[in-house]
This record gives structure tokens, sequence and C-alpha cells, in this order.
């Protein structure tokens, strides 16, 4: 069946009610205890206790106490309800990032984090904008999520605080102003990083165009639309300037409402040298303490001179103001300077120096001054959308080298499978259309990846409040399976989650006792299936029975790690064929978690691994590192196919048509290089020819996708201008036919790019088309033998079949109903049950079903087959007793009976082409299209038990197209 979850609609539902749930949580919640909080303490609740003294004052005593914990890794030992508890960034990113009260971590955590998350923010938010209709502005987030609890702070002080209550004119009349040195008390108190929060602050309330600064050197209010037009003098917040030059203040304006633009640009500078006064030069590793101290000492002079008033009830944390809108180019610029230039004083080290050149090229043309050496870096007009891209991969490679190293150090126990994300692409710009980020809904993985089994419900709330926020109409399933599968067909489960983790916790634990881990099961497995099946049950036998003995809680809840499982595999040498997480392969699940260094190495010593892998839709690995800039792994890939000769067949790797977001379609026939053009990433594009004989370089960039474009079209067609040139430099392009200019420099590229838009709306509908086409002709045409439905007899012994029953049994696991969205069956995959005995059934299956499959569909003996999903299905007459008309998401399907067919009434599988139900003894296995539509029949009694498995394959022998 299609992987799907939910219809929309049920979505929306829970998605209102867990919005009417935080609504009423935040209205209990407006001050503290964090809700949030809370629920962070289940799991912090294993760190070391809290200090004997609470702290409640605000006396010296107190300011001095938490002077001491100000280090974060001591704050993160409190208890969540501590006014010092500080989560570690772990937990902002599994917890509830994305929900509906990331503000509040923002409010109450250190701010060397809320960089992290505010430039996610940002980035988040220009995804949004893509979805806008009016393009040519975009949001900024409102910036009370980051000043909020300062505020309240100020407001405390005051001698006439606002009344929550009062009406929006009563509290407009009641406007106060708060002093500047209020707030940087206010930060004192809490020991944050004053410099980085104030200047954080005022450069938030000058982004909210919100003051200016008067004769008298006062910064006021100002709520001017010329403000935004005039004061985004932002090549003045360049820096680094430490001291204020009051000639540049201003003389005050006669009227708030005219504020000259000079005044203005005078305010952007002052608050540049604000700003600035938290710089330190990365490299300058020397005084830093002591400049930091300089810097704050001169900050607290200045800001004596400096009466700053602003509108407090602006960043009121319930008020509904929209955010200002930015133009592209001012966004772009906001997120330079505050986040990558090496000055901003919310650097975000970003490890990759390539990246950071990359998008210093996406922003400016750099010219070095032959007199001076300075370097001069001057906006250009057109700022590309990938470089979003881009910083969104840097982040996360970042945190992700963050946690790695972590863990390496053990300096924190990590609980979580970590995912990480893949980056959203740009995709669609058409007016209206739901279209966004990229066919993976990538973003969303981002959640999904991130979250433990065991914090399903923080998880499912993240996932509806994103829902609601994107306006998800359809999630389709998809080709990271790791994160999606968890995000989109587990949430629901949390209880089954919890007490699987804990079975295999406890399961590997037990094996360690007992000193079963070194047995190889394979060997064990072909001796004799049956007694290898008994042997795993006495495993379970015996961890019950040492379940009763007890055990401490923390033990049990230990995580399996994929890692370490993957590195055990490659040092015990074992074929990693048929070897999953997840159901995913290995390295597969490093693709999708980005982590090329264990990729390399699965690479380098993996036995068995299939670098060709073809995943969703005939995605192999090096689609995924074109797609998202895993240099480092797609040099490897082709390294070692070359070793093999098989470089060009790697590279040569076409997709099929894939359904996209919100009914988009995208063309198949796409090979890594097509990728590497779409996703503007240069570097692998010139990897990837490198790999290529030059005398069929032009071939191969001129191979045409299914709906006839070209790497040059489609560089274009996703504005890669740059990657359209170079491909015109290579002459490996071919003019459009209505265009007359043919040469470098004088065709139109920006116009050949609008008209490509149009074509890719066009070509959407085209694929579509010949999705469903190629659907229909597979019934329709008789000679089609994909048309034929097969039963294969004897694929397992009936004995088997009882004893893989008997299994499943005394697992005792729990049958799951969500992991199929639209035609959920009763079910539990086969990667949820130990993974020994998960290989041990592939490697069956690959045995005796696979050869029969090939010889049925006359396919070639190059064909090789993956498994997309296997998974027992249980039909009941009391539960689910019969499956509705589908296609399943593969490429052909098989059900295996496994019990006897005289355990029930009914069942069997109906074809509608054939009109005819299909039925099969215990052992035998029904083989068809996954394309063909088709039904599992009700059953009136008893139960029936079967093994589905989806299988997606390709034929390699066709991959080599142009030799
Ligand atoms: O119950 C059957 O025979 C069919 C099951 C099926 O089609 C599926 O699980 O996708
Ligand atoms: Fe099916």
């Amino acid at each position: 069946m299609i992987l799907n979850n939910h219809t929309f609609a049920q979505l929306t539902q829970v998605s209102e009610k867990a919005q009417q749930c935080n609504t009423i949580s935040e209205k209990e919640d407006s001050l503290s205890p964090r809700l949030v909080e809370k629920k962070l303490d289940l799991v912090e609740e294993t760190l070391s206790s809290p200090p004997a003294k609470q702290i409640t004052g605000t006396g010296s005593m107190h300011q001095r106490e938490l002077s001491l914990l100000s280090n974060p890794r001591k704050r993160r030992r409190y208890k969540a309800d501590h006014p010092c508890f500080v989560p570690n960034l772990r937990d902002i990113m599994t917890g509830e990032y994305w929900s509906h009260h990331f503000q509040k971590y923002i409010e109450d955590h250190q701010p060397s984090r809320l960089k992290y998350l505010y430039f996610l923010l940002l980035i988040d938010d220009f995804y949004q904008y893509r979805l806008e209709p009016h393009p040519q502005k975009l949001a900024i987030p409102n910036p009370h999520n980051i000043a909020f609890k300062l505020f309240q702070q100020v407001k405390q002080k005051q001698s006439q605080p606002f009344s929550e209550n009062a009406s929006p004119q009563k509290v407009q009349a009641q406007k106060q102003a708060a002093n500047v040195t209020d707030i940087i008390t206010a930060v004192d108190t809490n020991k944050r990083d004053s410099v980085l929060q104030v200047s954080c602050v005022l450069q938030f309330f000058y982004l909210q165009k919100i003051f200016f600064v008067t004769k008298s050197g006062q910064i006021s209010l100002v709520n001017d639309e010329e403000f935004s037009r005039n004061v985004i003098g932002l090549e003045e917040l360049r820096g680094p300037k430490l001291s204020m030059d009051s000639s540049l203040l201003p003389s005050a304006p006669s009227d708030l409402e005219h504020a000259s633009s000079k005044n203005l640009s005078s305010a952007s500078t002052m608050l540049a040298s604000l700003s600035t006064l938290s710089l330190r030069d990365p490299e300058d590793k020397g005084n830093r303490q002591n400049d930091k101290n300089l810097e704050r000492q001169q900050l607290a002079i200045e800001l004596q001179h400096l009466d700053i008033s602003f509108d407090v009830f602006q960043f009121w944390g319930d008020t509904t103001q929209s955010s200002p809108l930015y133009t592209f180019k001012e966004y772009c610029l906001i997120l330079y300077y505050n986040f990558i230039r090496k000055g901003s004083p919310h650097l975000i080290q970003l490890s990759d120096k390539q990246l950071i050149a990359d998008i210093e090229k996406s922003f400016f043309h750099i010219q070095v001054d032959q007199k001076d050496g300075l370097v001069k870096k001057t906006l250009k007009s057109q700022i590309p959308f990938t470089v979003f891209d881009k910083m969104w991969l840097a982040v996360f490679r970042y945190v992700h080298q963050v946690f790695t190293d972590c863990k390496k150090k053990k300096k924190i126990k990590i609980k979580n499978n970590i995912f990480f994300p893949c980056f959203p692409s740009y995709r669609s710009q058409k007016k209206n259309s739901h279209c966004l980020f990229c066919p993976n809904v990538q973003l969303i993985f981002f959640v999904g990846c991130n979250i433990p089994l065991t914090q399903k419900s923080l998880f499912q709330e993240s996932l509806f409040n994103l829902n609601k926020k994107y306006n998800l109409v359809k999630v389709r399933k998809t080709f990271f399976k790791p994160g999606n599968q968890h995000l989109l067909f587990s949430n629901h489960n949390s209880d089954f989650c919890k007490k699987k983790k804990k079975e295999e916790t406890r399961l590997k634990l037990d094996q360690r006792r007992s000193g079963m881990t070194n047995e190889s099961h394979l060997d064990l497995a072909f001796e004799s299936d049956v007694e290898f099946l008994k042997k795993l049950e006495e495993r379970h036998t015996l961890r019950k029975e040492s379940e009763k003995k007890s055990r401490s809680e923390d033990e049990a809840t230990e995580d399996e790690d994929p890692i370490s499982r993957i590195e055990e595999y490659l040092k015990s040498g074992k074929s990693l064929r048929d070897a999953n997480i997840k159901g995913v392969s290995f390295l597969m699940y490093c693709c999708a978690t980005i982590n090329e260094e264990l990729g390399c190495k699965i690479i380098e010593e993996g036995i068995d691994v299939d670098m060709m892998e073809p995943w969703d839709y005939g995605q192999t690995p090096l689609h995924v590192c074109a797609q998202m800039d895993m240099y480092m792994l797609a040099e490897k890939i082709l390294e070692k196919s070359k070793e093999k000769k098989e470089e060009e067949e790697v590279l040569q790797a076409v997709t099929d048509d894939m359904p996209v977001q919100y009914g988009m379609f995208e063309s198949g026939g796409r090979t890594p290089i097509h990728y590497s053009a779409i996703h503007g990433n240069t570097n692998l594009l010139k990897l990837f020819l490198r790999y290529i004989p030059s005398e069929r370089q032009k071939t191969a960039l001129l191979q045409k996708d299914m709906d006839g474009n070209d790497v040059w079209t489609l560089a274009l067609m996703y504005k890669h201008f740059d990657i359209a040139k170079y491909l015109m430099e290579l002459n490996c392009w071919v003019a459009p036919r209505d265009e007359d200019a043919s040469s470098l420099s004088t065709i139109d590229l920006k116009a050949i790019s609008e008209k490509l838009q149009l074509k890719r709306n066009q070509d959407s509908k085209t694929t579509r088309a010949r999705f469903d086409q190629y659907n229909d002709d597979i019934v329709a045409n008789e000679k089609n033998c994909m048309r034929q439905v097969f039963v294969v007899k004897n694929v397992l012994s009936e004995q088997l079949c009882k004893q893989i029953l008997h299994y499943i049994g005394s697992v005792n696991m729990e049958w799951t109903t969500t992991r199929h969205r639209s035609y959920a069956t009763t079910d539990i995959p086969s990667y949820y049950l130990d993974f020994q005995f998960d290989e041990w059934l592939r490697q069956l299956l690959r045995k005796f079903l696979f050869p029969s499959i090939i010889e049925k569909y006359h396919l070639s003996k190059s064909f090789e087959f993956g498994f997309k999903d296997l998974f027992f299905v249980k039909y009941s007459s009391l539960g689910q007793n019969h499956l509705q008309l589908h296609r399943d998401g593969s490429f052909v399907s098989f059900n295996l009976l496994l019990n006897d067919k005289s355990d029930f009434v009914g069942g069997g599988t109906f074809f509608q082409h054939l009109d005819q139900v299909v039925e099969i003894q215990r052992g035998q296995c029904c083989i068809h299209s996954g394309k063909v539509l088709h039904a599992g029949n009700a059953i009136t009694q008893g139960e029936r038990y079967i093994l589905v498995g989806f299988l997606e394959g390709k034929d390699r022998s066709k991959n080599s197209l142009i030799k």
C-alpha cells in the first residue's frame, strides 16, 4: 500500500486539538513554570541532584550564586523547574524546538544557543517565504521570541506596569520608556552574556524599525515606513567599531513621523557599534577574556550616555503583531552579518570553510584592492536561493559534529538515534501552490529524525504544529526512510515504541550476559532455520526470566546505537547485504544522516555494499550525495566503483518518475549529474565529470531526463546560472530552439530561466500523466507480463512458517496500525523484531523467492532487488478483517501465508484487473506488480497471518547508457 498515514483532514483535526491544548497551557503558563521544562525534566531526571540551597531572592548573595552557575554544563544539572536549569542543545533540538513552545527556550536559555535557534528560525522562515504568493518580501521572525523574558523583567521594574487585561488603546497610551541600563541589569541578574544579549536585543529593535536616535542621544520609538526604506544601511553594520562617533548622532526630529533618513541611518551606525562590541576575532585566541571585559566596560560607558526608549508593548509576548517585511536582499544581509561573517556577534562557526566561501560567493562580488590589499565586498543584486540550502546544511553539519564529538568523548550519553536532516530544497515558486521544500519533506525530517522513540508525545505535538505551520496537505512517503517513518508512521504509538525500545535493550543486555552476541547467527540460520528460530525463542524466554529478577531502569533504557552497530559489523566482516537500520541499508542510513565519514568507512571496509542500491524511485547513494553536497562520500563511491570499472554505471543510474508533494511530480531519467545541477552543487558536478572520459562527457551532459531536459536546462530551470555558464564554457549545451543567440555573451540566461519556470510546472503535469499511464498500461496491455499474478510454491516450509509465527508470538510485540497512511494494515515490520531474525528472514527470501520473481517476470539476471518494506500482517475477524483496493509503492510485492488456511474463512488477495481472489496455502507466496490495484479479501472467521514484502529493483545492466 502507499505509505500513507493520515488524511490531511485527520491531521488538521488533531493539530487543532493540539493547538487548543497549547493555548490552554500557554494561559496557565504565561510566566512560569514552563510546560516545556516540565517535559524536559523527564529527560534530565538521571542527572545529578539539585543544589541544596534554593535560589529565590534577588540580593547580592543570590547573584553571586548565580554567577557560579553561569557554566551551562553546571546549570544543566538542575531539575527543570529550578531557576538555574538549562537544557542542553541536544534537548532543544530533539525536544520541541519547532513546536509552539520554542520561544520559551529562547527566552530562558543561554544566548550562545540562541544563535542556533534564531539562525534556524530565519532559515526556516525563508522557506516559509517561498510559499508566499508575494515573493518580493519576507518576514523576519518576531523578536519577542528572544526578548520576551527580558522585557518581562524590565516591565516588573516599572512603576506602572501594563495590565495584561487592558485594552490595546489603553496599553498604547501607557507606553513606557525603559532604560537600557534596566535591560542590562535584567540581563545581569541572570548572569547571561550581557553583551551578546543586549546587542542581540538592540539589533532586533533595529530590525523591527522601532526606534531612532534623537539629538540628545536618545533613541526613540518610531513607527515609520520610511525607516525600513532608508535605514537598512546594513553596510554600516560592517563594523567592528568599538567607539561611538558622537558627531554621527543626529539631531532630534521635530516630529516622530518625519524622522529623517539621516537620523535613522545613524541609529544603525550606533547599533552597529553596540552590536560589534561583542565581536571577537575567532583567530585571536589570546587576550580574549580581557578584550571581552574591555568591551563590556566600554559598552557600559556608552550606554550610560544613551537613554534608549522603546515600545515594550511591541515586544510583549502576547502581541499578535505581524513581523515586518524585508526584501530578500536585506534578509540575506541580516543573515550574513549576524551569523556568518567572521566578526558576527552571533557567529556560527561553520566548520566547513568551503561552505562559507560558497555562501560569501553567493552574496557578494569580492574584489581585493590592489593598492591597500583590502577586500571589498559588494552585494550582488541577485542572490541565489540555494545559498539558504547551503547555510541550512552547514548548521546541521556543525550541530551533527558537536553531537559526534560529545559522543566520542563520552561527554553525553546519546539516548537517541540522531538522524540528521536533509536540507529543504527549493522547488516551486508557483503562486498559491503548496509546493515547498523538496520532494522529501525535508524540514519535517529534521524534527522526525531527531525525536527519540521514547519522546513520542513531544514528537507528536511537533508534528501537528508543523503540519499546521506549513499547511502540509500531503506528506509523501519517502526516500530518507528512517526519519520519515519515524515521524509519520510511528508517532501515534509511543507506548508501543517505548516497550519496543526496552525490549531491544533488554535483549541486548541478555545477549551480553549470556555471551551470545559472538555467535555467528547466519551460519546457524542456514544449518537449520527451525533450529535458529528455536534458539531465538529460547533467548526471549531467558530474557523474560531475567526480567523478573529486578534490574535498574537505567540499564534498561540504554539505547541501541546504530553507529556502534555499523562499526561492529565492519569489524566482524559480516555481510552488509541485508543489514539495515529501521529497514534502511547502512550506506543509505549514512546518506540520510549526512554522515560522510561513516559512509566512506562502510564503502572502504564493508562486505557486500551495494553502491548502486536503488532506493525510493531509483535514487542511489550517489543521487543523495549530489543532492546534499556530500563531496567526500561521492568521491569515495566513485573511487571504489572505479576499482571495479563501474564508475560510469554509478554515474548513469537513473531515477524513475516520482510523485512529490502536493500532487507535483518530478521527471525520472535523472542521473546524479542531473541532480548536481538541480541542486547547484558545482563541485560535485565537476567531480562527476572527472570520472567520465572526456570523449563521453558531452553525451553524459546532454543526456535528457524523461521530460527532455539536459543538465544545462536543469541548471537554468533551478536558477543555477554559474553551472549553466560552466557548461557553456565546456560547450556542453544546446541552445533552446526559439533562441537565436547561441553564445555565452549574447544569450539571456535569465530570460531562459524564467521560461523554464513555466516549463517546470508543465513538466510536472507531463510526468504525472506518464506515471498514471504506466500504471494503466500494466493492466491494459495484455502483453505486459507485469500484469500477471503468480503463486510460488514452497518458498518456506510449513514447519518454518509455524516456527516464525511462534517466534512472533513469543516476542509478544504489539501490532501497529498506523504505519501506512491510506491503507493501513495491522502489522509488525520485520525490523522491529530482533535484527538477527530480520536479516535471517531477508536472506531466506533473497535465496528462495527472488530467483522465482526474476524468472516469472522475465527480468534479467542482473536485476537486483532491495526490500522497501517487509512486514507481518494480521487479519482477524474481530479486528481488521480486510484491506481496501490499493496500489503498493513498490515495483513488485509479495505476500506469503504463514498460518494454515483452515485457521480462517475468506481471505486471499483480490486483483481488480483479473477480477479474481488469489488464494494460497501456508508457505506459498503470491507475487504481483505493486502497481496493479489489489485488496486484502475479508475474512469472516478466525485469523490470517501473512508476510508482506515491497520490493524495489533495477536492472543494473541498463545503467550504462553512454557506452
Ligand atoms: O492481504 C493481502 O493479501 C494483501 C496485502 C496487501 O496488499 C498489502 O499489505 O499491501
Ligand atoms: Fe498491497
